[in-house]
């Protein structure tokens, strides 16, 4: 284990801020932590050579900084000082998957099962055993029949798990149900997603947003798991006072409940704050006009890489679900000198859950705001189809579902030509790729520039060489056409937003002046 120092001073850290209610954090930390990421204007000056970026996908990028955030089992000394959902955090090692299908094929649930295995491992889980029934609804009682609960009662001795993962959301009596039968913590997919989310947030807006989701999710499962995790945990540790052994009594559970919901108002508050100082900033953007473009798609389709692919950004590229939360805009320019934003988002899945779209809405209006949607699709995916009506379902939720959409169909080195085939002919307008090699980035690179709205109108001036002011306007936010320098200044033709047009007017040469 690597740099275990820093394990323990940032599970400290993260203990402090959740626990004191009376904890607010100092807003220049707030500052600070947010400084690296969504920050347009800072990367605004820095234009990033996009030659220079060819040769990397950014694959190699801070990969031992996300392993060296992994969550360290067991920091967390006493049961008074952590809520329910560090609690819930803390033991997650060695699963089985349990799901239930309803509609579909074979196929269908085997890449359903495979995603449930890839989420879980990407929350740090070891995978012992799936199990998948058939049934045309889940069971009321217990999510799976009473029969498949018993064998799975007895993979779960067998194996030594200490988790069962549910593909689906299980409302809390079927938690407690199973957990009574089964003797080991179960936990759902929603909880298992918030979890990944909890794992990979990086700033304090994405650390606010995850434990709003995780807190409100938390609050409706409180009583069940309360009775559960005494019973459970004092049984493990053999009938000591252990962690969990004083189990949490109806006391312990208001007090519970009420920090629960001081902390939830605490948080509401604070993402206000943070609410405000993007819309502000994408005010400032919507100001200056400068077009932006969104990169949306399913979890792990090769967003981030196409963005490094781009711009040269070095955002994270990881071989995991959700490796991206923090949106990341960079500045971009066409070869016509056009200037627009790239912005990577965080990736969607099958059945996103509600609190998490809700938590993140303010990050997920980041894309609903663009002029443009990239949306990625990896074609390497044994069912990439279900991936891009995943995605449009969430893209709708959001209520992106109308702004233009360039289909990107992704990782074209890796995908069964078969498929690439069949995507060809469905959406015969979609541009193919692999950000790994660099095949196709050049015509993604022409058809996003010819997606990107243009000034509407056309106009020519003389600018005395003193108004370098609005040159820079015009080369900012506008389109300049052509440019003459002469004797008594630049001489441009040039398409320009109205604003723009309106403060021009002095020095227009093309008779419509005034
Ligand atoms: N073979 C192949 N792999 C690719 C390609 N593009 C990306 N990948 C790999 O796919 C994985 C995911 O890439 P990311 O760029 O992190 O994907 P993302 O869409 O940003 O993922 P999240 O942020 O987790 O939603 C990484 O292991 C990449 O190296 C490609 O064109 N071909
Ligand atoms: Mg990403």
């Amino acid at each position: 284990m690597m740099n275990f120092a820093a394990h323990v001073t940032d599970d400290d850290r993260r203990a402090d801020a959740r626990l004191d209610p009376a904890d607010t954090e100092p807003a220049d930390a707030l500052l600070d932590d947010s400084a690296g990421t969504d920050d347009y204007d800072s990367v605004g000056t820095d234009d990033h050579d996009i030659a220079g970026s060819a040769d990397y996908d950014g694959d190699q990028f801070d990969r031992e900084d996300r392993h060296s955030l992994r969550r360290v089992v067991g920091m967390s000394t006493e049961l008074d000082d952590i809520t329910e959902v560090e609690y819930r955090q803390l033991l997650l090692e060695r699963v089985v998957l349990v799901s239930v299908w309803t509609s579909g094929s074979q196929v269908d649930a085997d890449n359903a099962m495979a995603e449930l295995k890839l989420l879980a491992e990407t929350a740090g889980s070891q995978v012992l055993e799936g199990l998948v029934q058939r049934r045309s609804k889940p069971d009321a009682a217990t999510y799976i029949g009473s029969g498949k609960v018993a064998e799975l009662q007895e993979v779960v001795a067998a194996t030594g798990a200490d988790t069962v993962i549910c593909d689906g959301e299980l409302s809390p009596a079927q938690l407690r149900n199973l957990e009574d039968r089964v003797k080991v913590k179960v936990i759902d997919r929603t909880m298992l997603i918030l979890d990944i989310f909890a794992q990979h947030a990086k700033s304090v807006e994405g650390k606010t947003q995850v434990e709003l989701a995780q807190l409100n999710y938390l609050k409706q499962r409180l009583r069940g798991w309360g009775g559960n995790l005494s019973r459970q945990v004092g049984g493990r540790s053999s009938g000591g006072v252990g962690v969990g052994g004083r189990g949490p009594g109806e006391t312990k559970l208001e007090t519970d409940r009420r920090r629960i919901n001081h902390r939830i108002s605490q948080l509401r508050a604070k993402l206000r704050e943070m609410d405000v100082s993007r819309a502000t900033k994408r005010a400032e953007r919507e100001r200056n006009r400068v077009p932006s473009v969104a990169i949306v798609g399913y979890t792990n389709a090769g967003k981030s890489s196409l963005l490094n692919r781009l711009t040269g950004a070095g955002v994270l590229v990881e071989d995991a679900l959700f490796a991206t939360l923090d949106p990341t805009t960079r500045r971009s320019e066409t070869d016509d000198s056009r200037v627009f934003t790239l912005t990577d988002t965080v990736g969607f899945v099958r059945h996103l859950p509600h609190d998490l779209v809700e938590a993140f809405a303010s990050t997920l209006e980041e894309s609903a705001s663009a002029d443009l949607l990239l949306h990625v699709v990896d074609g390497s995916d044994p069912d990439p189809f279900g991936q891009i009506s995943a995605v449009r379902t969430v893209l709708s939720d959001i209520g992106a579902a109308t702004l233009p959409e360039l289909l990107v169909i992704n990782k074209t080195d890796a995908a069964d030509p078969q498929t690439l085939t069949a995507l060809r002919t469905a959406h015969p307008d979609a541009v193919f790729v692999s950000a790994r090699t660099g095949a196709g980035v050049e015509e993604l690179r022409e058809r996003l520039w010819a997606g990107l709205p243009r000034p509407e109108i056309e106009l020519s001036a003389l600018l005395p060489y003193e108004r370098g002011d609005l040159l820079n306007k015009v080369h900012q936010s506008g389109e300049l056409l052509q440019t003459e320098h002469t004797g008594e200044g630049t001489r441009v033709r040039a398409r320009v937003h109205p604003d723009l047009a309106a403060e021009l007017a002095d020095y227009r040469t093309d008779g419509t002046a005034g």
